[in-house]
């Protein structure tokens, strides 16, 4: 059987840039993938050309690869496929467009934007074009996922009333972040919620919205505590989705930099992410990105634990290394395949958005975080709110 290849280009050369682009080297046979591959055939780095160069280099991109020092030749490039925009939110909008614009398809990191009329914009242009986009949730593409909604849909644990998700970290930002860096910038669309709590929703949502036939928007009310920035360092979100047999679930999402959701590393203080239903219980440990375990509990005395492979080789001893870690011919990959392997499939059959998180789902998300931040009055600067385009932000 001929495989599908899909080539990438990789805009930006960061943290996240770099171990997405090293979980495309492993050879998609080790997780059973045998349809499809995938070459890093670009990079562009705003900061030189030199420094895309080295990062091909540390990524394995393919003999020949091309390297950039501006995103806009990378935009241009006719080789590449699909482009991964891998720059922090603040910058989404304004990358995406300029590759949409320039007829890529696209796989953007969550956050995808900073409110939902931006995104509104770029589904709008995407559509016009008849491009592939798409928001880079890693966490939806995991097996862990997949099976976790099907026990869902197919009644396992009977209807779903109420989800709790949290992604917690304990990193005090005074301790741990300068106040430019992304993690707290404004400037950069930094905070808990964009950058963590989208996990939390994303468990909400593919538990009480995804799985149901008539997905509804719910409604929301939220606590936030404000970091000195002005961005939020701790929020809580209690979610009432209309059910289609006339009823409501409730979603209680938590993030914070304060607290951890596994303040030992030994999962001692329970699941981060509870699903219940009328006949018994869904639990996901952290954390809540990419988790590694559940436990379904049922009524009838039913407890089943499952630990979930990411299979190699690839980037190495996974997460717990963080990122950018060496190479290894044997060990775990990150997982970022998966969601990979789902843009090779849209692009060979013709798709233009994720099959596990369409793009009107992204935009309830969206909106729902735009909301969030109303409520608890955290504000992004005008420059990086706008729909206007092109603004240059550095
Ligand atoms: N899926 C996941 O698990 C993760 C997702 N993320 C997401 O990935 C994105 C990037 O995060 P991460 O890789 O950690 O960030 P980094 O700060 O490590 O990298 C961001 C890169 O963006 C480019 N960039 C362009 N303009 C700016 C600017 N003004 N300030 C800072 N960087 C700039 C730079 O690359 P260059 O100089 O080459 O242009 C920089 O290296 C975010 O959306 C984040 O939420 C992050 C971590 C994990
Ligand atoms: O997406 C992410 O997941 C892992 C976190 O450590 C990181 O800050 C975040 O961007």
């Amino acid at each position: 059987m001929s495989k599908f290849i899909l080539k990438w280009g990789i805009l930006a050369t960061g943290g996240i840039a770099e171990t997405f682009a090293r979980d495309l080297w492993p050879n998609p046979e080790t997780r059973d993938v045998k349809d499809v591959e995938h070459k890093v055939v670009a990079a562009a780095s705003s900061s030189s050309k030199s420094r895309a160069e080295d990062f091909l280099k540390e990524v394995r991109g393919v003999e020949g690869a091309k390297a950039y020092g501006s995103y806009k030749e990378l935009a241009n490039d006719p080789n590449v496929d699909i482009i991964y925009v891998a720059t922090p939110h603040s910058h989404h909008y304004q990358n995406v467009r300029l590759c949409l614009e320039a007829g890529k398809n696209v796989l953007c990191e969550k956050a995808f934007t900073t409110n939902a009329k931006q995104l509104e914009e770029l589904i709008k242009i995407a559509k016009e074009k008849k491009l592939f986009l798409m928001e880079a949730v890693w966490t939806r593409y995991f097996p862990l996922s997949i099976q976790v909604r099907e026990w869902i849909t197919s009644g396992k644990i009977g209807p779903v009333y109420r989800t709790f998700a949290d992604l917690s970290m304990a990193m005090p930002p005074e301790d741990t972040f300068k106040d430019n860096h992304r993690m707290v910038n404004p400037a950069l669309a930094g905070g808990a919620l964009l950058d963590l709590g989208i996990y939390s929703l994303t468990w909400i949502f593919q538990t009480l919205y995804t799985t149901q036939k008539k997905p509804q928007a719910p409604s929301l009310l939220t606590a936030v505590r404000k970091y000195r920035t002005g961005i939020d360092e701790q929020t809580t979100m209690l979610l009432n989705f209309p059910r289609e047999d006339g009823g409501e679930a409730h979603g209680i999402a938590t993030t914070s930099f304060r607290v951890d959701g596994d303040p030992d590393g030994k999962a001692s203080a329970g699941p981060s992410i509870r699903i219940q239903g009328a006949k018994g219980e869904i639990q996901v440990f952290h954390p809540a990105f990419r988790p590694t375990k559940t436990k379904l509990i049922l009524k009838d005395g039913t407890v089943e634990e499952k630990d979930w492979d990411f299979p190699g080789p690839g980037k190495g001893s996974g997460w717990k290394n963080g990122f950018g870690g060496t190479f290894q011919e044997e060990g775990e990959g990150q997982g970022m395949y998966w969601e990979a392997d789902e843009c090779a499939y849209a692009l060979r059959d013709g798709r233009k958005e994720g099959k596990y998180e369409s793009l009107e789902e992204s935009l309830v998300i969206m909106r729902t975080m735009d909301e969030v931040r109303k409520q608890g009055g955290v504000k992004f600067p005008d420059k990086i709110e706008t729909t206007d385009y092109p603004v240059d932000l550095n």
